[in-house]
């Protein structure tokens, strides 16, 4: 049987809008039952998200290989639904790697990376969830560029609100325009957050985190749990939160210990209803099993 496993992304980083993303280690997993005389596909998530061609897995998968014989699917996941955390991405990364595999035609990661980015339209979600830990992604003349970091020893604080945000709805915060002050003063944190996550000076970088001039200050109005969840990992002398990816989920990168310690705390704020993790980096990325 194949199987097709893909982590959940946190994007952004704070002030790596569009370009900075790690794998989380928590998964979406999607099994090739046996092939059949139509696409279905039975899924955790109920009548949001579609059982047939319509499913974002199943349409990927039929862009890139149109003739691909229909089959039956069963996918797992514990990655929250327009939250923050990729599933888009990973619904995306999911339909390319079983289009790859059912049809033989084998892409390289390079190459799905290129289709992801062009579907998802950005690289922050999709680069981590193909290769796995920390990647810096850009977009120059349509071709995407891809660097994965070393892997990070930190841990991620995970903070996953009871709302739903749809990317769409939290990129419509945005502004179109900014001052060419504050591009020159966003780019400056946004690179040497950059260098500092390359050296792992967490010292540096941690405090970087909470110094976006892209997205956060926008958005923030949208996420009262991030002022809230900042906040309190301050009172604990801990920096290092940002809203991941569009949100709402909010995330804290740090030591295992001092994270296990705030999460003490936020389970004992009546303002934060909505679930806690403790989440390693996932280091690899998408993983193919045939078994
Ligand atoms: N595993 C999945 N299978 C099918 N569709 C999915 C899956 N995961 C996400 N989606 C689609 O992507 C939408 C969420 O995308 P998006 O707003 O970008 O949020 P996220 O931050 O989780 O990526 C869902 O409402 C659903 O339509
Ligand atoms: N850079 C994008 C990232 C969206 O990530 P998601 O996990 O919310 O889909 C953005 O900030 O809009």
């Amino acid at each position: 049987m194949l199987t097709i496993t893909v982590p959940a992304t946190s994007a952004n980083l704070g002030p790596g809008f569009d370009s900075i993303g790690i794998a989380l280690d928590m998964q979406l997993t999607l099994q090739v039952v046996r092939p059949s005389d139509h696409w279905e596909i039975k899924h955790p998530f109920g009548d949001e998200v579609p059982t047939d061609e319509r499913n974002l897995i199943i349409k990927t998968a039929l862009g890139l290989e149109p003739t691909l014989q229909p089959q039956q699917l069963q996918m797992a996941s514990k990655i929250p639904l327009a939250r923050g955390l990729g599933s888009s991405s990973t619904a995306i990364v999911a339909g390319l790697v079983l289009a790859n595999e059912l049809s033989g035609n084998k892409r390289s990661l390079t190459d799905l990376l290129q289709v992801a980015t062009q579907l998802e339209g950005h690289p922050d979600n999709v680069a981590p969830a193909l290769l796995g830990g920390l990647v810096v992604a850009t977009v120059v003349d349509q071709q995407v560029r891809a660097v994965k970091l070393p892997l990070p020893n930190l841990f991620a604080s995970v903070y996953v609100p009871n709302e739903e945000l749809l990317t769409s709805a939290s990129r419509e915060a945005l502004p179109t325009e900014l001052s060419y002050q504050q591009a020159i003063a966003g780019s400056s944190v946004a690179n040497t957050l950059v260098a500092a996550l390359a050296s792992q000076d967490w010292a540096v970088a941690l405090p970087l985190l909470e110094r976006d001039q892209f997205h956060e200050q926008y958005r923030a109005k949208l996420v009262p749990a991030l002022a809230t969840v900042r906040q309190m990992a301050h009172e604990l002398g801990l920096a290092g939160t940002y809203l991941s990816g569009a949100g709402p989920t909010v995330i804290t990168l740090g030591d295992y210990g001092q994270l296990m310690a705030l999460q003490q705390q936020l389970k004992q704020n009546p303002a934060l209803t909505g679930q806690l993790h403790l989440l390693p980096v996932d280091a690899t990325g998408v993983k193919v099993q045939k078994v």
